[in-house]
This record gives C-alpha cells, sequence and structure tokens, in this order.
C-alpha cells in the first residue's frame, strides 16, 4: 500500500498522480481509513469476525467479467461519492487505486495491490480506478456487515445534508482510531 496526496494534474486517472507528498498513516486515521495487509484468507477472516462483516463476494473490474457495463461500471467508480455503509475492498489481483476526499478538496490517493485490505467508512466521498499497469484487471473481495446497499451517493448539496455524512464528519477521527 501506498499512500500520498493526489497531484490534481489533468491526465489518465489510471497515472500514479503522485505530489510527492506522502500521506501519513496518522491522516489516514484522521480521515477514517482503516488498512491492514493480509497475507491470508484466515487474516481476512479474524478482521471480519472482529468487525461483524457477514457477508462476501467478488468483483473483477474487467470487460470480460463486467461486458457491456464495464464502461458505466469504471465511469461510476470514479465519479466522487458515498456510500451509507462502510467500502470494504481485499484486493485478490491486480492493483489500483481508492482517492479519498478529506472535508476540503484534497484528494489522498491510496495504491492498493494484492493482499491490501481497506475500510472506507460510511458517509466518506472516495472513487476507484485500476491502475496504468491493470488498466483492465482488479479483482477484488467486497466484505459486508449486511446485505450490501449499494446506494452510490454522488458529490451534491443534499448530499451533503445526507445522514450518513453528517456523521462521518462527526465521527471520522475515532472511526480507524
Ligand atoms: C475494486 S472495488 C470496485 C469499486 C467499488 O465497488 C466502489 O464502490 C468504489 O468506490
Ligand atoms: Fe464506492
Amino acid at each position: 500500500m501506498k499512500a500520498y496526496w493526489y497531484d490534481n494534474l489533468p491526465g489518465d486517472p489510471r497515472a500514479p498522480h503522485d505530489s510527492g507528498r506522502p500521506a501519513s498513516p496518522t491522516t489516514l486515521q484522521h480521515l477514517g481509513i482503516l488498512y491492514q495487509h493480509c497475507t491470508s484468507i484466515a487474516d481476512v477472516d479474524a478482521l471480519a469476525a472482529a468487525r461483524s462483516y457477514r457477508n462476501r463476494d467478488e468483483i473483477t473490474v474487467a470487460p470480460h467479467a463486467l461486458g457491456a457495463a464495464y464502461e458505466e461500471k469504471i465511469e461510476g467508480f470514479f465519479r466522487e461519492h458515498l456510500h451509507e455503509d462502510e467500502e470494504i475492498r481485499y484486493i485478490l489481483g491486480g492493483a489500483g487505486y481508492f482517492d479519498v476526499r478529506n472535508e476540503g478538496d484534497e484528494w489522498v490517493r491510496i495504491r492498493l495491490e494484492v493482499g491490501d485490505l481497506i475500510v472506507m467508512p460510511a458517509g466518506i466521498y472516495h472513487r476507484f480506478t485500476t491502475d496504468e499497469q491493470n488498466v483492465e484487471f482488479t479483482n477484488a473481495m467486497r466484505l459486508f456487515k449486511e446485505d450490501p446497499k449499494w446506494t452510490p451517493l454522488d458529490r451534491g448539496e443534499e448530499t451533503e445534508k445526507n445522514r450518513y455524512r453528517q456523521e462521518y464528519l462527526k465521527t471520522r477521527h475515532t472511526l480507524a482510531a
């Protein structure tokens, strides 16, 4: 895993966009991001049990897996959004970038590779893209507390008032402590 401030330069979002300014573990913690490298599924199972993640499935972000929906899906993944539940991803193959936004307009880019597990809290604005090497391939396990409530809410005035967003802004510093 590598975390750094996004450079905000134009160009392919799948490029690294590394500003050269690392994002510290404290920065990630203050954003409410939990990260763990899991060398085995047993490690994932232990974390899932500790955090009551009762369901899981897999997603492969690739044309052969998503078919005609591929372009629409990757466009939607990279469109800034929040979820009303945690987003938990364990990388099984390939690599990709999760970008998370602070309460301002600054983005932290988190590069995840095989074995990396991330937990992003409900209400955090984020986006995802595969990387240049894995332009068309990221395979990830998705873990869920309950049935997946995948209601991505794009950034907008109404979602800033969203109760999950407001709860996140109040509690974000405590979520990954
Ligand atoms: C590699 S997981 C696919 C992306 C996704 O499910 C999501 O919600 C991104 O924010
Ligand atoms: Fe998401």
